[in-house]
């Protein structure tokens, strides 16, 4: 902040001495300072993080750049498009250096779009891109992103221009009919008019494109970047487990697209709000009506400059005050609207369960519920809104008359033309509305600001999921060189901290096949996923053999979308199995009867009955052949027999692997060859013993 303070300063200081010797050269001065300023701060990695921070889109870089070359390019105009220059007086430097303040005064906000937008920019992923009449030619995607938001940057500075050209239109026409000269009137509205008109079309139609073409691009990157992430070594179910973000589904989905629209829709038209403000404020600041001081012989300089600068900014901190709630109340909006539609996509995926249930009135209750929800807090933001609204109209209307007012007396007496009068309501307008940007769009400002917490709020609990799982302190994965599955001294804990199984040394490599047995509840689950590396909660070490290929069939198998074929290949593509494979697999699990359907898409998993759906999960275990193979009550949807030929075909067909179940049908103990049992201890807690078979059988 002090870096950034202290630019702000030198630029006001240079601008101050250079401008008082020199005018315009003073502002071309103020410029150049700028460009270097940027150059030094662009993506220098040396830098504090401070600046680091701001290296993306909306890194203070572009922010100083843009401001920069826009104040040489005004420096430059007025010679080419016949504007005053602007004055260089102290009163201009201290008007400079407060709307530098209020820009600032975002600077918390843009802080978080940096971090958020900041690796898009920065990506060097490699991609196509089509340019007429280049044609195809691949480019760094960073770069690209780049180049296109520069090149918007550009043309919106354009269409700033346009516009300032066209108030100048506006002022001739209107003096050319003040005195009744038809072919000054003629003159400007075909040869000035036309001219300016057809540019301002095409430069928006260009900027349309090339909008939505960044638009589509970046948001594709972030949907497949947070699904990335998201997914990544299951950091999407330690999130579900600590519970600290809801509708991470919402997120991905929604709140990436509605940030990257509302980034564009809201960071160009501050880009060219400021520009607009600069360069009408010199025309503001230019008009020759003098207001003293009541009492006193002091003129104000720039009196309708500071009129319509004092004007916006205390009506925009007026919106602010009433408006703020309304971040808090399109946040909860958002989460409602996410939970009713999450609950709408469960009912469809338990359809069956519900309907043998009999469950559709709870569930209707349900849905009502949630529904009644999101009508509270719409009630509550309608009511907020309405607010705002009353204000901002009123602010609206205020504003057309305002400069009226005051101008009035001065065409009145003389001292001004229409045209000015005319030019200096239209100046007065935009220089209010670019200071009042956030007047006008505060709704939408606050639901970009409530994607923006949600996605800051997602990023880091994905930071903290991984966190977890790095966490030296925690449940450790240790590779072993031996063929073996070895835990020490570990305890595996709830997520709220409370210990479950307490293990004082397990070697479950000692025999080939090994049965889990124990009361439901006692952590047999919660111990096989401590192994499988996804329960990140506990202290200890589990040892792992290096480079072995390891498989959990729960008791409920995920059968993905798709065909019958990509539910037997998963995890593996589709087409990672020969047909000869698949069918041999689904014969020796008793499929055979669905090997003509094989590339039928449907939903597998509400047509497959329970026991052809833990079947399925053992063609997947035959074909993906791992060394250990992890069956948490797998096979507790099929008959004894069934389920003695299963394991029958499992031990046949994978020798060399090691099998470890839990179970609790007393003919499991047959075909296995070593037992541990969950015993209980003092505290609660449980802790898997071996056990011998005799024991159990006269027990
Ligand atoms: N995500 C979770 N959050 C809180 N508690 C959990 C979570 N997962 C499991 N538990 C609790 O941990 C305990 C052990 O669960 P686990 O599923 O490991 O038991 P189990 O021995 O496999 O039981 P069963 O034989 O009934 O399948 C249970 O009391 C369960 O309620």
């Amino acid at each position: 902040m002090r870096l950034l303070s202290f630019a702000v300063a030198a630029i006001a200081a240079i601008a101050l001495v250079v401008g008082q010797q020199g005018g315009n050269a003073g502002l071309i001065g103020m410029g150049v300072v700028g460009l270097l300023l940027a150059v030094v701060t662009f993506r220098s990695p040396g830098l504090p993080f401070f600046l680091r921070i701001f290296s993306g889109v909306f890194g203070i870089e572009y922010v100083v750049f843009g401001g920069a070359a826009m104040l040489a390019l005004v420096g430059w105009w007025p010679s080419a498009l016949q504007i005053p220059p602007i004055p260089t007086s102290l009163p201009t430097t201290v008007g400079v250096f407060g709307v530098l303040i209020y820009a600032i005064s975002f600077v918390p906000v843009i802080a978080r779009i940096a971090r958020l937008a900041s690796p898009y920019f920065e990506s060097d992923e490699i991609t196509t891109a089509r340019l007429w009449p280049i044609g195809a030619f691949s480019i760094r995607l960073g770069t690209l992103a780049v180049a296109l938001f520069t090149f918007l940057i550009v043309l919106n500075q354009l269409q700033v221009g346009i516009t300032l050209r066209l108030s100048y239109f506006n002022r001739d026409m209107y003096d050319a009919l003040q005195n009744k000269d038809a072919a000054a009137f003629w003159y400007q509205l075909f040869y000035v008019f036309c001219f300016w008109a057809v540019l301002w079309v095409a430069t928006n139609l260009i900027e349309m494109f090339a909008n939505y073409t960044i638009l589509i691009r970046w948001r594709q990157w972030m949907a497949n970047e947070y699904s990335a992430r998201w997914l990544n070594h299951a950091t999407h179910y330690r999130i579900a487990l600590a519970g600290s973000v809801d509708n991470p589904d919402q997120r991905i989905a929604e709140d990436t697209r509605s940030f990257v629209n509302q980034t564009y829709g809201f960071a160009l038209p501050l880009l060219s709000q400021v520009s607009t403000l600069v360069s009408f404020s010199i025309i503001l600041w230019n008009i020759p009506v003098a207001f003293a001081l009541p009492g006193t012989s002091f003129e104000i300089p720039g009196y309708i400059f500071w009129v319509a600068f004092i004007y916006a900014v205390a009506a925009t901190w007026l919106t602010h005050v009433i408006g703020r709630p309304l971040i808090r109340l399109e946040f909860e909006q958002e989460k409602r609207e996410a939970n009713f539609r999450f609950s709408l996509a469960r009912l469809r995926e338990y359809s069956e369960q519900i309907a043998l249930m009999v469950g559709e009135p709870t569930e209707r209750g349900h849905l009502a519920q949630r529904f009644g929800d999101i009508v509270t807090n719409f009630y509550r933001l309608v009511w907020r809104r309405l607010k705002l609204t009353s204000f901002t109209l009123s602010y609206n209307q205020l504003s057309v008359v305002l400069p009226y007012m005051i101008l009035a007396p001065y065409y009145f007496a003389g001292t001004i033309t229409l045209g000015v009068m005319m030019q200096v309501a239209g100046a007065f307008d935009r220089v209010q509305t670019a200071l009042s940007f956030i007047i006008n769009s505060y709704s939408s400002i606050a639901s970009y600001l409530a994607s923006i917490n949600r996605l800051t709020s997602f990023e880091s609990a994905i930071a903290d999921a991984q966190q977890i799982a790095a966490d030296e302190a925690g449940l450790r994965r240790e590779p072993l060189t031996e063929k073996s599955v070895r835990l020490g001294k570990t305890t595996l804990n709830l997520p709220n901290g409370q210990p479950i199984v307490r293990i004082d040394g397990l070697d479950l490599g000692a025999a080939r096949s090994t049965l889990v047995i124990g009361p439901s509840g006692s952590g047999k689950s919660t111990l096989f996923r401590a192994i499988a590396g996804i329960w990140p909660f506990g202290e200890g070490e589990v040892g792992i053999p290096a480079g072995a290929q390891i498989m959990l069939l729960p008791q409920r198998p995920y059968l993905p979308q798709g065909s019958l074929r990509a539910a037997l290949a998963y995890p593996s593509a589709e087409d990672s199995y020969s047909d000869a494979e698949i069918r041999e697999a689904m014969g020796k699990v008793k499929l055979a009867h669905l090997a003509e359907r094989l590339d039928e898409i449907d939903l597998w998993g509400q047509r497959l009955s329970g026991g052809e759906q833990q079947r399925l999960a053992f063609a997947r275990a035959l074909l993906a052949k791992p060394d250990w193979l992890f069956l948490d009550e797998a096979t507790a949807s099929l008959d004894e027999k069934l389920e003695g030929e299963i394991y029958a075909t499992i031990n046949a067909e994978l020798p060399d692997a090691h099998i470890v179940s839990i179970g609790h049908r007393s003919t499991l103990r047959e075909m296995h060859d070593a037992i541990v049992t969950m015993e209980p201890n003092e505290d609660g807690t449980f802790s898997p013993t071996p056990t011998a078979k005799d024991a159990l059988a006269t027990a």
